[in-house]
């Protein structure tokens, strides 16, 4: 075995998805209430509950306490709004990176660079778990492929990145998701990548992976209906006004896909400025209002407080509630802005169903 293995320093276990699923279980009542929220998220995404999907949570979730703070507001915020839009937390665990830096708290939950891997997994499906058990749905990114075998259950909607939306791993893995697949457009704002990314994980599959024994296994997957495409702008534009969502829209069509759209505020349509996910929201109400169909709801990058830190070498340093990857709106903002949407869609509804442009 001489020649084996050459750039690999060591193997570690880890814990099988089976031996996590015993250790942190899903009680009967949160796992019906996770199948109703993700009917509920297909419903939307396929056209057949009028309101809004909005994703909104934290860029990267590096603090559970602070998590299931902010998590707890976003439930009682959700309550409030429910009859316009249906409130996904933005629960992302696991960083595509440009070049380098943080990857998530499931890689790297200590911060420090120590990969505590195991430790991470454990501590995503704990928090995953407390926050479904307040009866609000989770929406994660997928980028490993193997980590959904530990989180799968848990989630009411997922996305795959910008970065890996071309990969035919990614797309075989959304295409035996569980839940819904949001596919985000290229850096470099191309569509068609993530229109053929819808196309492709439309069509069953079959691929190696590894089971909840932790053994190798081939996976054949049904396909997924439930696909969508996410704008978030790309490196020379946002693409969240008016014509970019009719030209995406008359794409899908063209292909004779669900013209399901979500927008992504923040990225490059804020221009990675998070105060200007405020303007992009509020473009999208107006759309909506002026009775474009095609986008079933938004995301929002939201944390406690707002703007972000670089992660401290002494953690102890670390600010509470502030994102320590791409920077956010803070609490207040986000339920202002929230509550106000909400206000313009009631409003438009009272006046005649949308409301018509000039
Ligand atoms: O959403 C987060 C970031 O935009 C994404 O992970 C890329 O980050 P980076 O360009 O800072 O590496
Ligand atoms: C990494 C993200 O976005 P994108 O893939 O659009 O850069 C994200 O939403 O955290």
């Amino acid at each position: 075995m001489a020649n084996v293995d050459i750039r690999i320093r060591k193997v570690e276990a880890l814990a099988t998805p089976d031996e996590l699923y015993t250790q942190f279980p899903v009680d009967e009542a949160t796992s019906d209430s996770i199948h109703q929220t993700r009917q509920t998220v297909n419903d939307i995404i396929q056209g057949r509950d009028r309101r809004l999907l909005a994703i909104v949570g934290p860029c990267s979730l590096h603090d559970p306490v602070a998590a299931l703070d902010y998590a707890k507001k976003l439930k009682t915020l959700s309550r409030d709004i429910e009859d316009e839009m249906f409130v996904v937390m933005r629960t992302y665990f696991e960083k595509p990176r440009t070049v380098g830096g943080w990857k998530g708290l499931i890689l790297d939950p200590k911060m420090d660079g120590s990969y505590d891997i195991g430790g991470g997994i454990a501590l995503a499906r704990s928090l995953l778990l407390e926050i479904v058990k307040l009866g609000l749905p989770v929406g994660c990114e997928v980028l490993d492929p193997i980590i959904p075998q530990y989180i799968d259950e848990l989630m009411s909607w997922s996305s795959i990145g910008a970065r890996t939306t071309e990969s035919q791993i990614h797309r075989n893995l959304a295409s035996g998701l569980s839940v819904a697949v949001g596919f985000k457009n290229s850096t470099s704002g191309d569509l068609v990548t993530a229109v053929n990314a819808i196309k492709s994980a439309y069509q069953p599959a079959s691929f190696i992976g590894m089971d909840g024994k932790g053994a190798s296994a081939i996976f054949r997957t049904t396909g997924n209906d439930c696909c969508h495409l996410i704008l978030r702008g790309g490196d020379q534009s946002p693409n969240y006004y008016e014509d970019d969502v009719e030209s995406a829209r008359l794409l899908l069509e063209k292909e004779g896909l669900e013209p399901a759209i979500i927008v992504d505020c923040s990225h490059s349509n804020s221009r990675k400025n998070y105060e200007r996910q405020k303007r992009v929201l509020r473009s999208i109400i107006d759309q909506v209002c002026w009775g474009e169909k095609a986008i079933r709801g938004f995301m929002l990058e939201s944390n406690l407080l707002p703007g972000c830190q670089k992660i401290p070498d002494d953690l102890a340093n670390l600010k509470y509630g502030v994102s320590v990857t791409d920077a956010c709106i803070g609490w207040d903002e986000t339920q202002r802005i929230l509550v106000h949407a909400c206000e313009l869609l009631r409003k438009a509804r009272l006046e005649g169903g949308s409301v018509q442009p000039l």
